[in-house]
């Protein structure tokens, strides 16, 4: 048995547009995702945030759903749209309170919150006066950012700033497959920079506030890149592709400067960029959160995509999104950050697999494979925390299955399989198996 470290925080993430349904709600105003999953073409099958897991009405039977599984922690989202339905000022009171009863929810279950103020659902409002795009939305983040603080700092120890902004950033606004759907390089890397300001703006504030006392971080989606051949051109294409996806936040946040390679790369569509801005970007956070799912495999293509890289298929096996199941990424990954841009403490924020999953006869779901997969990257994280990484969490995506954004309904990452006509909760093997490794706080060889 491979024990983890006392007081080890085995937890489950979701995200707000992914679960709760009821989008407009008790004053509730539309997100950028609701007006995306709503335009025809956008997500596969219509499918749309409208009902989802119907977590705002069910939430206290999740809650004692995550007690069931021996959850240490929990990982949700604000759903800013709730609280400041015109993006600043006026505050619902009643979106307010939903979270305000989740979180004494969850303390009264002895589970620990972690809470994310931003996972891609900006009220539309604000998009409309021009979103991530518009540098003031800096001073907009940063008023709600201090709302939550207020209202939910005095139990909530654990704050994210942002979830993954290299897909707010490129999905969003380069490759335009996630809300708001723009494909402007330009406005990307903008969307990036602003990004990274509200976040910094937002820890000055955390500092002031009376939630102060607690722990704030940032989550980052991060992917060891790897030339496909040893050849030199392979090898710049894989640094360029390793500074756009990982080094593009990290430097920053943690050095104080953008990659050079990306600033020459992009030339004029780089954004004007100050030490000022700078500094506050790197004013110091107490924790790193990393959402890993896999690597990329690549080679040199000139003249191709954003960054003349192709990415190479690779032998291995993969989940239902066709991502490479490869857990020796994770403890590479894990140390890299230690050695390079540590020590500080590191939570896996999302690690977690896609299936196919079914119901059997008897109305189970005998996901192997996850169990599998989640098996082997804990073990990975494990060798990590043996090579003097400070891992003090890990949090699986997800505990239920979910709106799984431009694939809509059609993939399951949940260790909880949900039958959405009848919204029954039905744990998983994955899910039965988690328990016990929670209990034990350990994983066998
Ligand atoms: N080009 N390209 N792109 C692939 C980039 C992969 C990054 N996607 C993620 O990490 C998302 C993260 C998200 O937080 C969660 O809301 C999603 O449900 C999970 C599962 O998809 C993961």
């Amino acid at each position: 048995m491979r024990r983890f470290p006392e007081g080890f925080l085995w937890g489950c993430a979701t995200a707000s547009y992914q679960i709760e349904g009821s989008p407009l709600a008790d004053g509730a105003s539309p997100s950028i995702w609701h007006r995306f999953s709503h335009t025809p073409g956008n997500v596969q099958g219509g499918d749309t945030g409208d009902v989802a897991c119907d977590h705002y009405r069910r939430w206290r039977d999740d809650v004692a759903l995550m007690r069931e599984l021996g959850l240490k922690a929990y990982r949700f989202s604000i759903a800013w749209p709730r609280v400041l339905p015109d993006g600043t000022g006026r505050v619902n009171e009643a979106g307010v309170a939903f979270y305000d009863r989740l979180v004494d929810a969850l303390l009264e279950a002895g589970i620990v919150p972690f809470a994310t103020l931003y996972h891609w659902d900006l009220p539309g409002a604000l998009q409309d006066r021009g979103g991530w795009a518009n540098r003031d939305v800096v001073g907009w983040f940063t008023e709600y950012a201090g709302l939550m603080f207020e209202r939910l700092g005095d139990r909530v120890q654990h704050w994210i700033t942002l979830n993954e902004p290299w897909c707010v950033a490129h999905l969003g606004h380069v490759a335009g497959v996630h809300a708001p759907g723009m494909r402007d390089l330009w406005a990307g890397l903008r969307v990036a920079h602003h990004l990274l300001l509200a976040h910094g703006e937002a820890v000055a504030a955390f500092r002031a506030s009376r939630a102060g006392r607690g722990r704030i971080g940032i989550t980052l989606n991060l992917a060891p890149q790897h030339a496909a051949t040893s050849s030199q051109t392979d090898r710049a294409a894989t640094d360029r592709a390793d500074a756009y996806h990982n080094r593009l936040f990290l430097d920053p946040l943690f050095k104080g400067r953008y990659p050079a390679v990306l600033v020459q790369h992009f030339g004029e569509a780089w954004p004007e960029v100050t030490d000022e801005d700078l500094a506050i970007i790197r004013r110091p956070i107490d924790f790193l959160g990393i959402n890993y799912y896999s690597r990329s495999v690549v080679a040199d293509a000139p003249g191709e995509g954003l960054l003349g890289i192709r990415h190479v298929d690779t032998a291995g096996a993969r989940t239902a999104m066709g991502w490479e199941i490869y857990p020796q990424g994770l403890y590479e990954l894990l140390v890299r950050l230690h050695r390079e841009y540590g020590p500080l403490p590191l939570y896996i924020t999302e690690n977690g697999a896609a299936f196919d999953d079914r119901l059997d006869a008897s109305g189970q779901v005998d996901d192997a494979e996850r169990v599998d997969y989640l098996h082997r990257h804990f073990l990975a994280a494990r060798r990590a925390i043996d090579d003097g990484v400070r891992l003090e969490g890990y949090f699986v995506w997800s505990m239920l299955d979910n709106f799984e954004w431009a694939l809509g309904y059609s993939k399951r990452f949940g260790i909880v399989y949900v039958d959405y006509p009848s919204q029954r909760r039905i744990v998983k093997r994955s899910g039965r198996w988690y328990r016990q490794v929670i209990e034990a706080n350990g994983v066998p060889e």
